[in-house]
């Protein structure tokens, strides 16, 4: 599906993502005396892929970290799943915890255990009781979901390409069947042929799955290819949201040459080169 067509159907869908599952109000962060956020909102809707874009050190990052609870804000609130975020107690934090997937830039993997054995993680945490063969068996479903051989699954981190690793980050972020994902650039590093499909992967595993997916990224095609919406950071905040169609219009510096420059309109290009002909 093209990002108009995506466009089309969020507009159109009765009620379908209308329940937002992460809302941030008045956020603030600072750094000693730089404001990196002031005033931020933004709301993430229930099965939306979200994709947030912004120049480097709009705090892109900063914004996940602080969402996900490893940083305290200056100021503002947070609620993710109706939860309050920074005022939650550890039942809250665990729910939380439990019910959200994340992939670090660089995948995060502990290097001295196997793909298996990092996927377990997690399993081993929040679910001590479960049997050693049932942790593997989950284990070895969540690497065939992140499409890894399953031979994958008794590798080492340093045995897996790039892709692969980003591949076995996503299992482990699935371990716990989260219904909210975030992805921090995810396909930087990638060439575009595992970039590609790794969007891809992002997609289908949305779609089966239900996944309500915070996506950080630099890379157009990714935005053109699988986001609902896109928000922009800029001057403290977010300055836009909704879908790429309205956005890119957006009248702002960055704005503009970001979706406007000679890459973007080759990712344009790309993704109606995918969509399929209208029927007359
Ligand atoms: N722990 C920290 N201590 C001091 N400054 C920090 C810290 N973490 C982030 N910053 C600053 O906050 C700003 C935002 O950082 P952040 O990593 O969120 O940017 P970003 O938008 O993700 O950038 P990029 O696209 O380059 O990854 C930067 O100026 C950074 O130097």
């Amino acid at each position: 599906m093209s990002a108009q067509e995506r466009d089309a159907d969020a507009a159109t869908a009765p009620g379908a993502d209308d329940e937002i599952i992460v809302r941030v109000r008045g956020l603030e962060n600072r750094f000693g005396s730089q404001v990196v956020h002031e005033g931020l909102d933004l709301d993430v809707r229930r099965g939306e892929i979200l994709g947030v874009v912004g120049g480097s050190g709009t705090g892109k990052s900063v914004l996940m970290r602080t969402i996900l609870g490893l940083r305290t804000p200056d100021a503002g609130s947070i609620e993710v799943f109706g939860i309050d975020a920074i005022e939650a107690d550890d039942a809250g934090r665990s729910y939380i915890e439990r019910h959200t997937g994340v992939l670090f830039q660089d995948g995060a993997l502990f290097s001295s255990l196997t793909v298996g054995e990092n996927v377990e993680v997690p399993l081993k945490e929040h679910y001590p009781g479960l049997s050693a063969s049932l942790r593997y068996e989950l284990a070895l479903l969540k690497v065939k979901l992140a499409g890894l051989p399953a031979d994958a699954l008794d590798k080492l981190p340093s045995q897996l390409s790039g892709g692969m690793r980003k591949r076995a980050g996503v299992a482990r972020a699935l371990a716990l069947d989260p219904p909210l994902m975030f992805l921090d650039e995810p396909t930087a590093g990638l060439d575009p042929i595992g970039a590609a499909a790794f969007d891809d992967l992002v997609r289908t595993l949305q779609e089966a799955l239900g996944l309500t997916v915070f996506l950080i990224t630099h890379d157009l095609d990714t935005l053109y290819a699988i986001c609902d919406r896109v928000a922009v950071l800029a001057d403290r905040r977010v300055l836009a949201i909704g879908p790429l169609s309205e956005v890119e219009r957006v009248d702002h510096p960055w704005v503009q040459s970001y979706f406007h420059g000679p890459r973007a309109r080759a990712a344009r290009a790309a993704d109606s080169a995918n969509t399929p002909a209208l029927e007359a």
